[in-house]
């Protein structure tokens, strides 16, 4: 399938064309195209084994596709590592990401990349300034009132997925890939994830948020990418489809391939 136009006009920053992936005789994907542009969410559905972990291990340097290729800015580009990942501008929030909970938020926040003061071998952690900018950070995504002091064990579900999008804004990330937990949150967790994502959309981030609730996903997304078995089953914008639309459509495969071929006819430019 090829990706869908575009009613912004923007050259995509990261483009997927034709990646297929295999797993011994198993085709974890198979020829997805897609295109993710700045100040876009692009949300992924689909069911449980549709593709959508390997999908994100592809952006996030983790997986190799045996087929297709990814383009950086129009460019090919061979994203060998996750570090070499993230040194391109791709920053990845993985569902069940790693913290160091003993250790104070602002911690979390730079990872090694602390702001110092002086010269050196004068040199030394200006952890106010830390403080300060890990604060800000976390407010500009959305999660206000929090002591950047207090050990990162503290954090919510949702406030850590947070804390990883607000450090991608900060360290100058142009491509976001979140992937969001299954284990269940609260209301209030999730409202921060989505708020995160909101953020990085408005702080002009190209976004791919995977997710399991079409519910949350069309509350964000302005695209709608739906694997199944693999395959790019629709690969829909917001004004294709309603949230009862979605819904339906990520409820039933059988029908989403027919709305999906009816949409192609329709709109053969897409
Ligand atoms: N390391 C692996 N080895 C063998 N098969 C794999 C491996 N990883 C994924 N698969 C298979 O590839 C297919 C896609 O899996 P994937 O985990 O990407 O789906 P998913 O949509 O993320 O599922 P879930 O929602 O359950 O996380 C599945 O059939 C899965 O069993």
């Amino acid at each position: 399938m090829s990706t869908a136009a575009d009613p912004t006009g923007s050259a995509p920053v990261l483009e997927l064309r034709g990646v297929t992936v295999r797993f011994g005789s198993v085709a974890a994907l198979s020829r997805v195209s897609l295109a993710l542009r700045a100040g876009e969410v692009t949300c992924v559905l689909g069911e449980n084994g549709s593709g959508k972990s390997t999908l994100v291990a592809v952006l996030s340097g983790l997986q190799r596709p045996v087929e297709g290729e990814l383009l950086l800015d129009g460019q090919p580009v061979r994203l060998r590592s996750p570090q070499q990942a993230r040194s391109r501008g791709i920053a990845t929030v993985w569902q069940d990401l790693a913290i160091a909970p003993l250790m104070s938020v602002w911690r979390n926040f730079f990872l090694g990349a602390e702001p110092t003061r002086g010269t050196w071998p004068f040199r030394r952690l200006d952890v106010g300034r830390a403080e300060e900018i890990a604060g800000r950070e976390m407010a500009r995504v959305g999660v206000t009132g929090l002591d950047p002091g207090q050990p990162a064990s503290a954090l919510q579900a949702g406030e850590r997925q947070s804390l990883a999008i607000a450090r991608a804004l900060h360290f100058g990330a142009r491509v976001l890939v979140i992937d969001e937990p299954t284990a269940p949150m609260t209301v209030a967790q999730r409202a921060l994830v989505l708020q995160s994502v909101v953020a990085a959309r408005d702080a002009g981030l190209a976004v791919l948020f995977v997710t399991h609730s079409p519910q949350y996903a069309h509350l964000v997304g302005d695209r709608f990418l739906l694997l199944g078995g693999g395959r790019v089953a629709g690969d829909l914008t917001r004004e294709d489809v309603d949230l009862e639309d979605l819904t339906r459509l990520v409820a039933g495969g059988d029908e989403l391939s027919l709305l999906t071929g009816h949409l192609r006819a329709a709109h053969p430019d897409r």
